[in-house]
């Protein structure tokens, strides 16, 4: 997170007249494109990742941006993109963003908390069994025309124990389908969490490293998570145990893991996510895991199923329109949240603003001086930024946004009707 540091003002007022455009990028699945063209937006779709600067080129004139998890949106990228209205990150993580950044432009930044999560636990589960079976092993063997059938190292999961950490979304949904496989499961998370069916919290990491068979991470990337499981962490899970990691790259300290599978003290690793992953798929890549046994590698594809891509699609870019044609900030990571139904025969000004006294006194100053009359009027404020939502008489709004744009306070200002 960077320190708030706000745009020049006053900023020109944006208005509810087109053309708006919209930047998606990463294969976003078709269905926001569908979504945003029928909204009026036209729509351009890009295969890949930008990097900063190329970013900050192609945001002039955009008014959304959606990215996956590749796109990092850093400061630099945000301070020439005075036309963009919002961030749409169609993933879960939103940590590629610099979200203080976002806010102090005044962009509220939209995600999709729950539809790959179940394409992620499924994952999961499916790598339990690769890993305890070795399958991947004895199906490349079999490829080159080696016959090994084996039985010694190969387990059932029945009776084994998953511990989960980060008991979010993903880790309690996998709780419960490793539960209807006759797995004993254990959780730690650092808040107070619901256990599903027969799973059971423990109070440390340690004790759950200690006792799991399998060990899986599903927490964000934070700093607090940043390298979580080190050579130390690793040294404290059974002999022959497995890791798998679907959260963030930055979890698990991956050259301490190449160690720790050499030295055969673990017994497998299912990894999906890297600290450095390339921006597209036509980039080559390289791991300190590639090569050893029983090491399941994917190119970060836990939430990449048919069913959660057109889902997330559809959410986001549902968030994304509401938010254009309304103004509602449900569901935005870094914004003060407002949602009010439109009021019939008004207009809607939409006003972001740095917090500090006196800013509400010169709007409704402004008001009373043009005379007009307020139909509605929310303001919600976060300790960096006030969002004001006022509904107005249709024939004063052009005048009253003009002049709320034109305060040093102001950051950003539109109208929609
Ligand atoms: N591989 C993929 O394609 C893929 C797909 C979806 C999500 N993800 C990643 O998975 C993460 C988890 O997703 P989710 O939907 O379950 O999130 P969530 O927010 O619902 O759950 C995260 C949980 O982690 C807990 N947590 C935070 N810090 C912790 C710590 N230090 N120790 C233990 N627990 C901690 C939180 O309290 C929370 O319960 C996402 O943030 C994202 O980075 C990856
Ligand atoms: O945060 C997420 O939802 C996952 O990491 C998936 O990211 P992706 O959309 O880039 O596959």
């Amino acid at each position: 997170m960077s320190t708030a540091r706000f745009p020049p003002s006053p900023t020109r007022p944006i208005l509810n007249e087109g053309p708006f455009r919209a930047l998606l990028l990463e294969n976003i699945h078709p269905s926001a494109e569908e979504m945003l063209k029928a909204e009026g937006f036209q729509v351009e779709r890009l295969s890949s990742a930008l990097k900063p600067a190329e970013l900050a080129e192609r945001l002039k004139g955009v008014h959304l941006l959606g990215i996956r998890s590749k796109t990092t949106v850093p400061p630099e990228s945000l301070v020439h993109a005075e036309d963009l209205l919002a961030i749409g990150a169609f993933c879960i993580g939103t940590n590629q963003v610099d979200l203080t950044a976002a806010n102090t432009h005044g962009i509220p930044v939209f995600n999709a908390p729950f539809s790959n999560t179940r394409s992620v636990a499924e994952m999961v589960v499916a790598e339990v069994i690769v890993l305890t079976r070795q399958l991947f092993d004895r199906s490349r063997e079999v490829h080159t025309g080696q016959w090994r059938k084996v039985a010694t190292g190969s387990h059932e999961v029945r009776g084994k124990t998953l511990g989960i950490i980060g008991y979010g979304h993903i880790g309690s949904q996998l709780g419960v389908l490793a539960e209807s496989l006759g797995m004993r499961v254990l959780y730690f998370d650092v808040m107070t969490k619901l256990p599903l069916g027969n799973s059971r919290a423990v109070a440390t990491l340690d004790e759950l490293l200690a006792q799991s068979d399998f060990v899986t991470l599903h927490v964000p990337a934070l700093t607090s998570t940043h390298m979580m499981m080190g050579a130390e962490q690793l040294a404290k899970m059974k002999k022959g145990a497995c890791l798998i990691n679907a959260s963030r790259g930055t979890v698990v300290d991956i050259a301490a893991l190449a160690a720790s599978l050499r030295s055969k003290h673990l017994g497998g690793a299912a990894v999906d996510v890297y600290p450095e992953e390339p921006e597209g798929n036509s980039d080559g890549f390289v791991t300190e895991l590639q090569g050893i046994p029983n090491v399941v590698l994917t190119p970060h594809i836990g939430g990449s199923t048919e069913e959660a891509q057109a889902s997330i699609g559809k959410e986001v870019a549902t968030s994304l329109s509401k938010f254009f044609r309304t103004g509602a900030t449900t569901g935005a990571v870094n914004f003060p949240m407002v949602e009010a139904p439109l009021i019939p025969g008004t207009h809607r000004i939409l006003n972001v603003h740095r917090n500090i006294p006196g800013v509400l006194r010169d709007i409704n100053r402004i008001v009373s001086d043009l005379n007009a009359n307020i139909h509605a009027q929310v303001l919600s404020t976060d300790s960096n930024i006030g969002y004001l939502v006022m509904d107005l008489d249709q024939d004063v709004s052009r005048p009253v946004c003009d002049a709320i744009a034109g305060l040093t306070t102001d950051i950003k200002t539109r109208i929609v009707s």
